[in-house]
């Protein structure tokens, strides 16, 4: 037990389940939201999220429950669901002040929002942060080094308060106040990490890999660039950081997902009845058609998009290795910018 205010946590997949472990390392309460209701009775009861996290043993101080109204006295709530529902999870919550901190990494489908502002129109009066970086739950839960971009849309004043509730010892946030930045760089990267692993399904070999991760993250920094986020953030952990971490492994759902569609598998068979999220899926259809309306040029992106709709992905990987050839750099572009 600690003397610490007890934090929030609202949704209880791996990612909440391992932050709500992150968080109660300091003896501290946490209360921590599932959407199932067996979930909140393993949590309680075992102390174990035998669907989301069986690998963890789960801290005592952290109680689990189904309620939202539970989490109305509480200054600062972590936000993990998946980003398709995150508005409608948060229109349940009371509207006090609160410092809102968003983890889940997506696009809406439909409105195109990012996840601040489907937060702020689902709680009203919240001052809102976004946590994001290269973080698999797994290791996050068993107390392994890793580091986070925090981006307050509050500023300074804002990671006052936020910095000692989430910093612990192996789990280190670095300021930012770019929360677009930090938001974009989680959401593209999902898409691209479906791209390498479908590189590496289709047994394309490692420069594939390398030359999909400096040219996905050229389309990152063209995306931002044209919704107003900073360089620099895309840069650092919640951008470069992320995509380097989720494009190299199967630990990422997104990347596995891409791995089986190169392998020859169907978009539709991979996603109907998953009980795990790949937001990658949901994210490619929605930032493709945002890219296109913006004239932004995101090809790897289109691609993706592609092959889970169903085109070949052995076709559309020849149909990106024959577009025009072209400067690498904006600058250089002059007529090269086929
Ligand atoms: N797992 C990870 O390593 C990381 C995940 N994230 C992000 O965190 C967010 C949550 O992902 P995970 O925790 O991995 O989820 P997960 O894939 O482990 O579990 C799925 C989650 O969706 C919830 N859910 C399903 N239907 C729902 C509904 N109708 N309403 C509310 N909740 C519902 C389930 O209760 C469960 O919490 C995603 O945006 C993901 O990109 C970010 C960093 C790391
Ligand atoms: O966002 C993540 C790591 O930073 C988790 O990636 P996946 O959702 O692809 O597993």
């Amino acid at each position: 037990m600690s003397a610490a205010p007890a934090i929030g946590v609202i949704g209880a997949g791996s990612w909440g389940t391992a932050l709500a472990q992150m968080l109660s390392s300091d003896g501290r309460d946490v209360l921590l939201w599932a959407y199932e209701p067996e979930v909140v009775a393993a949590i309680n009861a075992e102390h174990r999220n035998p669907l989301y996290l069986p690998s963890a043993s789960l801290s005592p101080t952290i109680r689990a429950t189904c309620d939202l109204p539970d989490f109305a006295a509480l200054d600062t709530v972590l936000v993990v669901t998946p980003a398709q529902v995150l508005g409608k999870v948060l229109a349940g919550l009371a509207r006090s002040p609160r410092d809102l901190v968003l983890c889940s990494k997506g696009i809406e489908a439909g409105s195109g929002r990012l996840m601040n502002d489907a937060a702020r129109e689902a709680a009203p009066g919240s001052t809102i942060a976004v946590l994001s970086g290269p973080t698999f739950a797994h290791e996050v839960a068993a107390g392994l080094p890793t580091a986070v971009t925090l981006a307050c849309e509050g500023g300074r004043a804002q990671w006052e308060r936020l910095a000692p509730a989430i910093a612990r010892p192996a789990f280190r946030p670095y300021y930012s106040d770019d929360v677009t930045g930090a938001e974009i760089g989680g959401a593209v990267k999902n898409v691209l990490a479906i791209a390498c692993g479908v590189v590496d399904g289709l047994n394309l070999g490692q420069n594939a890999r390398a030359a999909l991760i400096a040219r996905g993250f050229s389309e990152m920094l063209r995306f931002g660039e044209a919704l107003g986020a900073e360089t620099e953030t895309l840069s650092g952990l919640c951008g470069l950081g992320d995509l380097v971490l989720t494009c190299s492994s199967t630990s990422s759902r997104n990347f596995s997902l891409g791995k089986a569609l190169g392998e020859g598998a169907l978009a539709a068979d991979l996603m109907a009845d998953r009980r795990t999220v790949a937001e990658g899926a949901h994210t490619a259809p929605v930032l493709a058609d945002l890219a296109q309306r913006r004239g932004v040029a995101m090809p790897i992106v289109a691609a993706v998009d592609a092959i889970l709709r169903g085109a070949d992905a052995r076709a559309v990987v020849a149909d990106l290795l024959a577009r025009p050839l072209r400067a690498e750099l904006e600058s250089d572009a002059g007529d090269l910018t086929a």
